[in-house]
Formats: C-alpha cells, structure tokens, sequence
C-alpha cells in the first residue's frame, strides 16, 4: 500500500486544542455550538487542569490560553520543552504588551499604512505614576480636558476596566495613580470593536460614551469627575444615559472601510505578534477621515461575534492542517497543496505564535 493509500485508510487526522482561561472566559467562549462544530471538523477542544501541571497533561497539538502570572508562563515554557511540535495561542512575552495601556498602544504609531483620504493614530496622552505629578502644571502642557483617566495596567482585572471621565482639574483629586490620561474625542457616541482571529478580521458596531459638550469645562466639585466601566460592554437594551441614546441610532452610522480596518488589523497583528485580539476604534465627530485606536484586548469577548464558531473553527483547522503540511514540507522538501505564497503567510503564522 502506498502511503497516499494508507492515508485515505487512516481518514483525516484528528486534533486536540487544550485551553486554559478564567472561569467567566470559559462560559462566555466555550459553548457547546463551537465545541460541536470543532469536533465535526476533527478537532478536540479539552479542558486544562490549571491545579496540575501543564507539562503533565495533554497531548495537545495547540494550547490556548488567558490566564495571568509568572506561574503560567513558566508553565507554559516547560510544556514547550516537553512538546516541540505543539503550538502555544499565543506568546505570554506578546499578550504582555497589552497589560499596560502605555506600550499595548505604542505599536500603534509604529505602523505605515497607506490611506488616501483616511489617518488614524492615538489621542494624545500622558502616564502619571503618583499624585505629585498629578497636581503639577507642567505635566498637563500637552493636554486638554475633558480627559480620560485609565488605569495604567490592563490585567483584566475589574479595577483595571475603572475609568473616569474628568472634565477639569477638580476632578483630579479622585484619581489614583498609576494611570493614564488621554484626551477625550467626541466620537458620535458609538464605536468600533474590530475583531481578529487570525487573518479574519471583523468589524462591529457599539455604544460608546456619548459626546461631550463645551459646557462641561466649567461643572465643577464632584461633578468634575464621572467614574464608569466597561462602557461598550453595555447590553443594547441597557437603559444607560436614555435620553441621548433615544436620538442616536446605531444603524445610521457608517462603518469605516473595510480595506482601511483590514490594513490597520494586518499590521497590528504582525507587530503584535498575536492571533487572537480585538481593538476598540472611533472616528473624530469633528473630521470624519480622522480614526483614533483607544485599546487593544487580548482573546476579547469572541462570542458577541457574528459566527464565532465558524471563525474560530476555520483558524484552528488552518493552524492545525498547516502546521502538519509545514513539517512535511520541512522534512520532504515539496509540498504540491500550497502555493508559495500561502506557505509564507503559513510560516509567519506560525511564528507569531509559540512553538512548543
Ligand atoms: N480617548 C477616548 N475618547 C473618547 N472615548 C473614549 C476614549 N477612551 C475610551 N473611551 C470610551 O471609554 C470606553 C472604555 O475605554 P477603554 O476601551 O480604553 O477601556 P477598557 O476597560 O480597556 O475596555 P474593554 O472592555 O474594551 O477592555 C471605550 O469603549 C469608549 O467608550
Ligand atoms: O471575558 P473577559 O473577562 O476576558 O473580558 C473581556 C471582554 O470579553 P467578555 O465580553 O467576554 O467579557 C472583552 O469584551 P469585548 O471587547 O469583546 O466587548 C473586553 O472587554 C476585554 O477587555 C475583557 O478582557 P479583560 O481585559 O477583562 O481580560
Ligand atoms: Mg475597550
Ligand atoms: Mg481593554
């Protein structure tokens, strides 16, 4: 029997993706209707025991992962010793970029892409690490109010999501520091969440903070400060600030160009380094060609996306079947299923996630 022959026998190899996220991430992402369509496709989603050793559990072709900590990382470097072939979803060194709000944005003024008619870039803002700094003139010189306060970190943590709008300088006196301040752009009240999975990328619309008007520089005392939390996380049936979100309906508002989005995705996802993020996108209500890029998550809320499943199921098989196709092709040097070109985006896939 030849070994085409023996392969047709054998039926199409089977996977396994282990996965270890928090206990919220695990409900919201691992459903039955995308663990059902995996498994059709052969591909097995198990459960991580985090109380046990990783390096001891398995075999895994891919690990998927969100937990936080020096342990975990060490975890996972030790299971990359043990299983060379594996593939870690993605980089702890990588997702860390994204735990503080000052370098997760940094990246975003590294790229050169090429718009026509449209910019995007960063509002500007400052890092303040204590309440001195807070309180001193010239650490403000580049900024104007209204001003978001945001804490420096982003662990995931429910503190890390507490955010003030501050409208003048009475309302410093609630922050706590370490934090950043960035400048607050009118945006229409609605923003941009872009998911990307891979080379997938998707783009959806949420309600945001509603504009600010020049009225509000001269609320002063407690009024000056308006603390919130995870704005765009709101259930659109939610009753939050009805009155303007009476006159604003989501459906009018224009998405931003698919092209245009794709650019921005594809060059974060290759300075990144990561498969698996969402960015938080608004468009100036002042210039509509002006975009400006306020976060980046790591494996954000998948679920809330139109055909998660799907998506999700497509890029592990991608993953999974190509990686076995690349290690073929390393070791027989020919591969007649890919064209060279998808082999190149397969290669800088796979480097933009571990090897274990
Ligand atoms: N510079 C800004 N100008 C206007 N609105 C902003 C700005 N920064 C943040 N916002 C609003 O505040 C919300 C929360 O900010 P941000 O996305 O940075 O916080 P987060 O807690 O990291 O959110 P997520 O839940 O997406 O992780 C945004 O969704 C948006 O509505
Ligand atoms: O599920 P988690 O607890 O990780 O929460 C994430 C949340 O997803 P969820 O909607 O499933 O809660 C994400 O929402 P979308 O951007 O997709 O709207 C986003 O808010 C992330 O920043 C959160 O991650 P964190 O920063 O807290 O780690
Ligand atoms: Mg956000
Ligand atoms: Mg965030």
């Amino acid at each position: 029997m030849t070994e085409p022959e023996r392969e047709r026998e054998r039926g199409p190899p089977r996977f396994t993706v282990g996965y270890a996220l928090a206990p919220k991430k695990q409900n919201s992402f691992i459903r039955d209707s995308l663990v059902n369509l995996a498994r059709s496709r052969g591909i097995d989603l198990v459960k991580i025991d985090t109380t046990r050793p990783l390096a001891d559990q398995g075999p895994f072709h891919c690990v998927l992962h969100k937990l936080y900590g020096q342990e975990w990382k060490e975890q996972l470097g030790e299971f990359r010793l043990r299983n060379p072939n594996a593939v870690i979803i993605d980089s702890p060194d990588a997702i860390e970029r994204l735990h503080n709000r000052i370098s997760m944005l940094q990246v975003v003024s590294e790229l050169e892409i090429e718009s026509r008619s449209l910019t995007f870039g960063i509002p500007k803002q400052i890092v303040i690490y204590d309440k001195e700094t807070l309180f001193d003139q010239q650490s403000w010189v580049a900024l104007k109010f209204p001003v978001i306060s945001k804490p420096l970190v982003a662990d995931g943590s429910a503190k890390s999501h507490k955010m003030a709008l501050v409208y003048n300088h009475d309302g410093l006196n609630k922050l706590k520091p370490p934090i950043v301040l960035q400048e607050f752009v009118n945006h229409g009240g609605v923003i941009f969440k872009v998911y990307v999975v891979g080379s997938h990328v998707q783009c959806v619309k949420r309600k945001s903070l509603p504009d600010v008007s020049a009225s509000s520089s001269s609320t002063s005392g407690d009024a000056a400060v308006l603390p919130f939390s995870q704005v765009s996380n709101i259930a659109t049936d939610e009753k939050a600030e009805e009155k303007y979100y009476e006159m604003m309906d989501l459906d009018d508002t224009k998405m931003p160009p698919q092209e245009f989005i794709e650019g921005i995705a594809n060059g974060l996802r290759g300075a990144l380094k990561l498969n698996l993020f969402n960015f938080d996108v608004i468009r100036d209500a002042r210039f509509a060609e002006r975009y400006f890029i306020i976060d980046i998550n790591y494996f954000p809320g998948y679920a809330k996306m139109p055909c998660y499943e799907t998506v999700l199921t497509d890029f592990f098989w991608d993953l999974l079947n190509n990686s076995s196709k690349l290690n073929s092709f390393d070791k027989e040097e020919s591969n007649t299923c890919c064209g060279d070109g998808d082999l190149k985006r397969e290669r800088e896939d796979k480097e933009n996630s571990i090897h274990v």
